[in-house]
């Protein structure tokens, strides 16, 4: 069976579950560390994400869901091979007012992160010295108490920094996400390469819907250049002389747009649905 390892907390735990029950495991119940899924042919391990790319890339786990800047801090023998589009955050230095706007204003000072790999990492590639310290959390109050000149944390809202009165400095060190990750140049285990149509699938399936209208058939090909589908859309001959049924999957996000385009043409009975599963 194929071994996943699951967020078991924090802000990727929910998202992850439902997506996996999306994609049609089995839901964890309660603090369930270990969902055997014969059916799916998967086991599913509940870990703390920080760990997840540590039992992947040694391969005592076939595959994974964790943050892009935990498997990189993580330094683990471990590769990304699918971004998930949920769990985004930018991580960023961030300093009083002040305490400079570029990288090598942080030269010589003292940086508190949880994410130490990252940090020196990008202060090495940078050439810019300076100490890092590590803390386990709530680095944003560590200035405050002295133990640090500036911060390096992950930034989602950035309702923490500005409580805490901080600013950010320099561009984003990196954009993450959750993603899927498996053992570095590992041949993919037995299964995975289903999973990830499953995960693919649900990612199809959240970004785009299904349109279906009817048109005049001599303006099908304006209506097919607002909608040409993935590869192509299907066009159906209706009883109507002179009129065609088209369906093609839409972006989401453009749903309304591609209606009041299609409106505009003559197309008619405007119908948006949406996908449930998809294989394509
Ligand atoms: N608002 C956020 N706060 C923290 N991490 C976030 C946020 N939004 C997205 N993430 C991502 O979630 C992952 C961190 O999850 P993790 O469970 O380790 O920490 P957490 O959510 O801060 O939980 P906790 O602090 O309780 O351990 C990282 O990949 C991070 O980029
Ligand atoms: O930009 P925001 O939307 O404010 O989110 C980012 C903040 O959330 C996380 O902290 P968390 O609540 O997990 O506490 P921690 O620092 O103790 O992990 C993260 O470490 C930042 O502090
Ligand atoms: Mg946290």
């Amino acid at each position: 069976m194929l071994r996943i390892a699951v967020p078991n907390k924090g802000s990727l735990s929910e998202a992850a579950g439902a997506m996996l029950h999306e994609a049609g495991y089995r839901r964890r119940s309660d603090r369930e560390l270990l969902v055997v899924d014969p059916d799916a042919g998967v086991e599913l391990f509940f870990l703390r994400p920080r760990d997840i790319a540590v039992y992947v890339g040694s391969g005592r786990l076939d595959i994974g869901i964790t943050g892009r800047d935990l498997l990189l801090d993580s330094r683990a023998e471990a590769e990304e091979i699918l971004a998930l589009g949920f769990g985004r955050a930018s991580f960023r230095f961030a300093g009083r007012p002040g305490s400079g706007s570029t990288l090598e204003d942080l030269k010589g000072k003292r940086i508190a992160t949880s994410f130490p790999g990252i940090v020196q990492a990008h202060l090495d590639r940078a050439g810019v010295p300076a100490e890092v310290v590590k803390l386990d959390g709530a680095v944003e109050i560590a200035i405050q108490l002295g133990v640090a000149d500036v911060i390096a944390d992950v930034v989602e809202t950035g309702s923490t920094l500005r409580q805490a009165g901080l600013e950010l400095i320099g561009p984003p060190i990196l954009e993450s996400e959750a993603v899927v990750v498996q053992r570095r140049d590992a041949e993919p285990a037995p299964g995975a390469e289903q999973f990830l149509r499953r995960m693919q699938g649900v990612l199809v399936a959240r970004k785009y819907v299904l349109m279906d209208y009817d048109i005049r058939a001599e303006r099908l090909r304006e209506a097919v250049g607002l909608t040409p589908g993935l590869e192509s859309p299907t066009v159906s001959p209706l009883h109507s002389e002179g009129w065609v049924a088209v369906r093609a999957m839409v972006p989401r996000e453009q749903t309304q747009r591609i209606m009041d385009d299609l409106w505009a043409i003559g197309a008619r009975a405007i119908l948006v649905t949406d996908i449930r599963a998809c294989r394509l």
